[in-house]
């Protein structure tokens, strides 16, 4: 059953259509990705069901809740988080204090009934600790947990910013390119850590991943939007063998003699 459901959404930004009319849907714990060349409509989207962005038309609805109109904090209360793109953690605080300042935004007491009732308010401290140890050891940051965050490499950054997210208790996970400007290496942890969280922590994954190769090992289903379009949607193999595909990442028809290689491994666009 679906868990994402995007019906028809548009979004103009003056006469602009950064998405035409785009229709997907997300099973539960699938990992989707969505790919298309720069400039597609991919991070426009994320931010649509993040609550960034608010459609023009259409409509996005996870489970019984409509997002279209829902603001950043309230998606995140629904049980949605996103991995920024751009990290956005605090540079010159600890890896732990980056996790505990995201943790408590789940925080279920009001600072009045925190101040009333000490004894709850400090168990439930004690709970936030708990939790954001066990995604650290999860995420594999036992050794940097208490290095400040802008001391790291751009690749462990990159993971503490998955690591942030995961501490929101996400049911869905957005992840806009988790492996961006990673080496190989990196790039081989960051895909195990994303199929143990689909796998262990029982999360839906929606990623936007310019790795082709990444993207078709590790996806359920790819979606494939050009100039704000869906022009494609499917399993890996049926997405990699459509013309349409070819195409947008080739601009040459896959009846025509091609200049350029097919999409296979790594394209960098
Ligand atoms: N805030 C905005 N104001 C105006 N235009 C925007 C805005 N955000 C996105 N766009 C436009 O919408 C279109 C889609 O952009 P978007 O960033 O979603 O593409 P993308 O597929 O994520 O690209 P990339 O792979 O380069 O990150 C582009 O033409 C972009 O210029």
């Amino acid at each position: 059953m679906s868990q994402l459901n995007i019906e028809n959404v548009t979004l103009t930004f003056g006469g602009v259509n950064a998405l035409s009319d785009v229709s997907l849907s997300v099973p539960k714990h699938e990992i989707v990705s969505i790919i298309g060349p720069n400039g597609a409509g991919k991070t426009s989207l994320l931010n649509c069901i993040s609550g960034f962005y608010h459609p023009t038309r259409g409509s996005i609805r996870f489970g019984d809740h409509e997002l279209s109109r829902a603001a950043p904090n309230v998606v995140t209360r629904f049980g949605i988080a996103r991995a920024f793109q751009n990290l956005e953690l605090f540079r010159g605080l600890t890896v732990v204090e980056n996790l505990l300042l995201a943790r408590h935004t789940h925080i279920k007491y009001s600072l009045l009934s925190g101040a009333i009732f000490y004894g709850k308010a400090s168990r439930i401290e004690a709970e936030n600790r708990a939790y954001v140890e066990r995604i650290i050891d999860f995420m594999e940051l036992q050794a940097f947990r208490r290095a400040p965050v802008g001391t790291l490499s751009y690749g462990v950054q990159k993971r503490v910013e998955v690591a942030r997210a995961l501490t929101l208790e996400p049911q869905l996970l957005l992840l806009d390119e988790p492996m961006a400007g990673m080496n190989v290496e990196e790039k081989e942890d960051m895909v195990r850590f994303i199929l143990d969280i689909r796998e262990e922590q029982g999360v839906t994954v929606v990623l936007i991943e310019h790795d082709l190769g990444v993207v078709m090992d590790i996806s359920d289903r790819v979606y494939v939007l050009d100039f704000g379009q869906r022009i494609a949607g499917g399993t890996p193999a049926e997405v990699s063998a459509d013309p349409r595909v070819i195409e947008a990442y080739t601009g040459v028809g896959a009846d025509q003699p091609k200049t350029k290689p097919a999409p296979a491994g790594q394209v960098a666009t």
